[in-house]
């Protein structure tokens, strides 16, 4: 997993590697700019746009006035403009990248741009070096990008907004934002969405063993970091290998979240799946999913399953039937959907749940249970106090969900759509990280997968049918995901 380093860290990282790697900071800028360019090739726009790249004094200047040159030779129309002072100080880097713009870039004050122009705007204006409130100076120039009509790319961060923390001045508003060897933590808040655009991550080749020394509790998910935390299932597995798991879903008129999750748990790989559901209803779930078992009893010998999902479409009228659920069962378990709010309504039962368990609300139900946040970054930290407090995993659903872990990490996930913002999505989700649990999987690697997964075949439901898609069609294309990530 790339960990998500703060602002201020990024120069020691920079310097890390310049150390170890025997490179020079130049160079590195140079790296960046040739991983922009990269980027850029693959999304071949019209060399019929003129490109005009705003630079600031600092290195994210630099790396603006980098990508310029780079462009020119590439056979673009560059033309740069100035968003600093005559005679201000550049970074050293940014300096020679400015005396390097060859003589064909014309390179003008920022305020001689014309808003008529059509073309791209390469926002290379302030990055992670940008230090408290934005001063008044800069306003004019956010204003002046902002106005531009085409499309709008910047650099590392949207200029104006704040590595990690949340910014209340002006901040350019992005088609994309192209940022350098890991996401900055804003980039990934909801709030900012509006700024970021959609979000690239360029690499530039500073390997993962630099980033152990600096210590940071965030991280971002990629694929490579799921095939290796599947378990791996011999030829001689049975489906008593797969786990036994049972699932407290589903009530009248709400059957469809007990169906999507059972389902969703069979698509992931329980070997046995057994729906505990009101009686009066077993036919709609018998005759929908007919690979699962039901039971009625609300006070079974629960310690005989691997593992337990409670909650999707369970009803609110059930604490008593969840209160005897949670001291029955030992072993971590799934909480979602009605289970949560009956939780945050009755929070002696908090003490209830099973140590290490996962609780999966959205935005709504987590409001309920840790109280109202002022921004994400707030939201973030009250779920890690609660996650320390009672040792229990909880996973903030959205576009770049967060895993947040017992020992206070918190994993961003990168795979999902907006296409999945769907009744019955999250029901998908409990079914399948229940399945994970009753595989044997750690909670923490039952999150990874399970969420990434969900992700990626929403993803693929979300290429096929766009705001059609629904929580089946994310359903149907699970399998699609295991061929996709090649997990046998
Ligand atoms: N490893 C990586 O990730 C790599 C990172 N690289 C790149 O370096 C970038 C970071 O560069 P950086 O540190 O030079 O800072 P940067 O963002 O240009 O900002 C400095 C400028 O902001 C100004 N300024 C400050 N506060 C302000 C305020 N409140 N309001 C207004 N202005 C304010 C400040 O002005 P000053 O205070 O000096 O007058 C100065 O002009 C990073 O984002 C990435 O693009 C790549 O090149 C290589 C690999
Ligand atoms: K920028």
């Amino acid at each position: 997993m790339l960990k998500i380093l703060s602002g201020d860290q990024v120069k020691e990282l920079d310097s890390a590697h310049i150390q170890k790697e025997g490179i020079s900071s130049h160079e590195l800028m140079e790296r960046a700019a040739l991983s922009f360019i990269r980027w850029w090739e693959s999304m071949v726009f019209s060399k019929a746009l003129p490109v005009f790249v705003f630079c600031g004094a600092g290195n994210n200047g630099g790396d603006g006035f980098a990508i310029a040159r780079l462009l020119f030779k590439g056979g673009w129309n560059v033309q740069v403009f100035r968003c600093f002072e005559e005679g201000n100080t550049l970074s050293p880097d940014a300096q020679k990248n400015l005396d390097w713009i060859p003589e064909g870039v014309p390179n003008h004050p920022w305020n001689e741009f014309d808003l008529s122009n059509e073309g791209v705007l390469i926002d290379a204006f302030l990055g992670v070096g940008l230090k408290g409130p934005i001063r008044n100076s800069a306003f004019p120039i956010i204003e002046c990008i902002n106005s531009f009509p085409g499309i709008k790319i910047s650099i590392d961060l949207p200029s104006g907004l704040l590595a990690d923390s949340p910014s209340n001045g002006p901040v350019v508003e992005a088609d994309f934002t192209v940022t350098f060897a890991f996401p900055k933590l804003a980039l990934l808040f909801p709030e900012n969405a509006p700024f970021t655009g959609k979000i690239v991550l360029a690499e530039i080749g500073i390997n993962e063993p630099i980033y152990e020394v600096f210590p940071s509790p965030y991280f971002f998910i990629q694929e490579k970091d799921i095939l290796p935390r599947h378990r791996v299932f011999g030829q001689f597995s049975h489906k008593g290998d797969f786990g036994k798991i049972a699932l407290l879903a589903g009530s009248k008129g709400k059957m469809g979240a007990a169906i999507l999750s059972s389902k969703a748990a069979l698509r992931t790989g329980s070997g046995l799946v057994t729906a505990f559901v009101p009686e009066s209803e077993r036919g709609i779930i018998q005759s929908a999913v007919p690979e699962v078992m039901c039971e009625f009893e609300e006070s079974p010998d629960w310690n005989r399953f691997d593992a337990l999902g409670v909650g999707p479409g369970l009803g609110l009228d059930k604490k008593d039937l969840l209160q005897k659920t949670l001291k029955g069962f030992t072993k971590p378990m799934i909480l979602d959907a009605d289970a949560i709010t009956l939780l945050a309504s009755n929070r002696e039962m908090i003490s209830l749940i099973p140590k290490n368990s996962i609780l999966t609300p959205h935005l709504g139900e987590l409001e309920r249970l840790i109280g109202k946040s002022s921004d994400h970054l707030d939201r973030l930290n009250r779920v890690k106090e609660f996650c320390l407090q009672w040792q229990l995993n909880v996973l903030i659903k959205g576009a770049y969900s967060v895993i947040s872990l017992t020992d206070g990490r918190q994993l961003f996930n990168s795979s999902g759509t907006p296409y999945m913002a769907t009744a019955g999505a999250g029901d998908v989700l409990t079914g399948i990280l229940t399945s994970y649990l009753g595989q044997g999987y750690s909670p923490e690697n039952a999150l990874i997968c399970g969420v990434y997964h969900h992700g990626k075949a929403g993803e693929l439901a979300g290429n096929q049918y766009r705001r059609s898609t629904i929580a089946s069609d994310i359903l149907e294309k699970i399998g699609e995901t295991y061929l996709l990530l090649n997990v046998l």
